[in-house]
């Protein structure tokens, strides 16, 4: 029902083309249906009668411009429909909230299943050419002989309904289940294709494209499997209606026999059930396609509603603007991806405007902090508070207003160095973004290169070096202004005295400085904090200024420096 609701509003707006388009469909089945009358004419009054010529002349004229009202107003129609829902569900994909996976569903199987329910509009004219058989093929049939009519004409579209209902119910589920296998097959290719290089240095183009191949076997299996059903229900709908033909023929001959129909009646009346034949005969092959464009429906507004679901939360912004600075805690979180906890009573309290570090060996769950606090999972329990709110009692999006982020390993979107460093705020200035560029020790390659900031980054940032790369996404993350900053290993691609000079400009005392928290192994960063927390087992161990626990040589710093983890960089 769902399905149903979410591709009638979209239809919704184009009932007024539609009404039009299925007007002029049936002016021109008209015309069609009255083109023997007119050829007859032509004939017998032997060319003389110009009105009758100009008659007919005038009919087909009428026809030509149904038929072409039809097509612009169907076919626009039908685009208009997939720009809509296509819009609708990007929106939604680009905000869906799913514990931090983003739907794995492709771009591609997105494009498809919005393709199928657009097409669902081609198929509305089909239905009204069926029905109009239908309906005109049982009038004529039951005033040439309601006889025979009323023998044939229960079984007939008793027998059709419930083969369509039927072929309708069994190409939904293999629609699904080749929805699903399909969805596998294209993300395993979207992934390699995303990394192609990595296939090429490892040589593993032909392995990965048999892998590919595998997978498509899976969705030609599903498919062969409903295509079997499908020839099996032909099989026995073909020979059904065959049969009643013949019933039909000897009921028929008997009539005549009786004197009660007359031959030419009865030849008449074959043609006029074609009609209803034919009709039945569409709506059989028809609801299949239905069924099969509502299924991409109930994928594309499963979507939509995940969507909605997860954002029911507050909608007025709990912190005023001007934003200062705010204070952040974790207060003993617990956290598991799945079977191993990750984060073990973890408890970390900064104050506004303070700088830490967040130090430990690779893996022991400082990402995954920062990824709590942007609320792209949720704790398993204890509470994380910006200000003294907790979050989960905040919108999402609003929690993110006061986060800003520079991830590892970034990616930059946009087409030039401006675009990705603009992308971080709302119109930026050129002064704002030169400025975050300086703050972010990027500003001088940037000025090196021929084009300055408008130098194309490539997909991703793939035109620029990593490290060139980074200093642009720490830039991205310092135009918002945010009263927090979230900083994941952000120099990890630079040499020691570009990290050193970063690590000066980004963490230096100023004022309205935002309360920076840094996952690091960078010493460079974490003589530059005020403060450093150690991570161990899932949980702060140690925290202080870098210089006391450092001090400490059984402490879990010193350890973690002995065992050669931390480096300038
Ligand atoms: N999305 C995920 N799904 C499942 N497990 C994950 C996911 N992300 C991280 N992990 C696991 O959680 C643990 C902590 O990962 P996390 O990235 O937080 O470590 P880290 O301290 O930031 O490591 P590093 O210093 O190497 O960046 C690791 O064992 C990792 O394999």
């Amino acid at each position: 029902m769902e399905a149903d609701a979410w591709l009638l509003r979209h239809l919704w707006p184009e009932v007024a083309p539609l009404t039009l388009g299925a007007g002029a469909l049936a002016v021109a089945s008209f015309v069609n249906f009255r083109t023997g009358a007119q050829l007859k004419n032509a004939i017998e009054t032997d060319g003389e009668g110009r009105r009758s010529v100009l008659h007919s002349l005038l009919l087909f004229g009428l026809g030509a411009v149904a038929g072409c009202v039809r097509t612009v107003t169907f076919d626009s129609a039908s685009e208009r429909l997939r720009a809509s829902m296509a819009a609708e569900v990007f929106a939604a994909k680009l905000l869906e909230e799913a514990q931090g996976k983003a739907d794995s569903a492709s771009v591609a199987s997105m494009d498809s299943d919005v393709a199928l329910c657009a097409d669902f509009i081609l198929k509305l004219q089909n239905l009204v050419r069926y029905t109009s058989s239908i309906v005109g093929g049982t009038v004529t049939m039951f005033r040439a002989s309601w006889k025979l009519s009323a023998a044939v004409w229960p079984l007939l579209v008793t027998g059709a309904l419930h083969g369509a209902r039927a072929g309708a119910k069994r190409s939904a589920k293999s629609a699904q289940a080749l929805a699903e296998k399909r969805e596998e097959a294209l993300a395993f290719a979207e992934e390699r294709l995303q990394h192609v290089d990595l296939v090429r240095w490892f040589c593993r183009a032909e392995a990965e494209a048999k892998a590919f191949r595998r997978l498509c076997d899976a969705s030609v299996e599903i498919a062969s499997r409903s295509a079997r059903v499908r020839g099996v229900s032909h099989l026995v709908l073909d020979w059904a209606a065959k049969s009643v033909l013949l019933g039909l023929a000897s009921l028929g001959s008997q009539l005549v026999a009786r004197g009660e129909l007359t031959a030419g009646e009865l030849t008449s009346y074959f043609f006029h059930a074609s009609f209803l034949g034919l009709g039945l005969y569409g709506l059989v092959g028809l609801m299949p396609e239905v069924a099969v464009a509502r299924t991409a429906a109930a994928r594309l507004a499963a979507t939509v509603t995940r969507r909605k679901e997860a954002n029911q939360v507050p909608a007025a912004p709990f912190f005023k603007k001007p934003l200062k600075p705010l204070s952040l805690s974790f207060q003993d979180v617990h956290f598991r991806y799945s079977e191993a906890e990750v984060l073990r009573g973890f408890s970390l309290t900064l104050a506004a405007g303070e700088t830490c570090a967040l130090v430990g060996h690779s893996g022991c769950g400082k990402t995954s902090a920062l990824r709590l606090l942007l609320r792209d999972f949720d704790a398993t329990s204890g509470k994380i508070c910006v200000g003294d709110q907790a979050i989960q009692t905040l919108a999402t999006e609003e929690v993110r207003t006061l986060i800003s982020v520079a991830p590892q390993a970034p990616a930059l979107l946009g087409a030039s160095v401006a675009d990705a460093i603009a992308f971080g705020a709302v119109e930026p200035s050129t002064e704002q973004i030169e400025g975050a560029a300086k703050a972010a020790s990027a500003h001088s390659f940037v000025k090196s290169r021929p084009q300055g900031y408008e130098t194309p980054v490539g997909r991703g940032g793939e035109l620029l070096s990593g490290g060139e790369r980074q200093r642009l996404a720490l830039a991205r993350a310092l135009i918002r202004e945010s009263p927090i900053l979230l900083l994941d290993e952000p120099t990890s691609g630079l040499d020691a005295t570009t990290a050193a000079a970063l690590a000066q400009a980004v963490l230096s005392q100023r004022p309205g400085r935002p309360t920076t928290l840094v996952a690091t192994h960078s010493l460079a960063l974490i003589r530059n904090c005020d403060t450093v927390a150690v991570v161990s087992g899932g949980r702060v161990e140690q925290r202080g200024k870098f210089s006391d626990l450092i001090s400490d040589s059984a402490g879990h710093l010193a350890q973690i420096m002995r065992s050669g983890e931390l480096e300038e960089t």
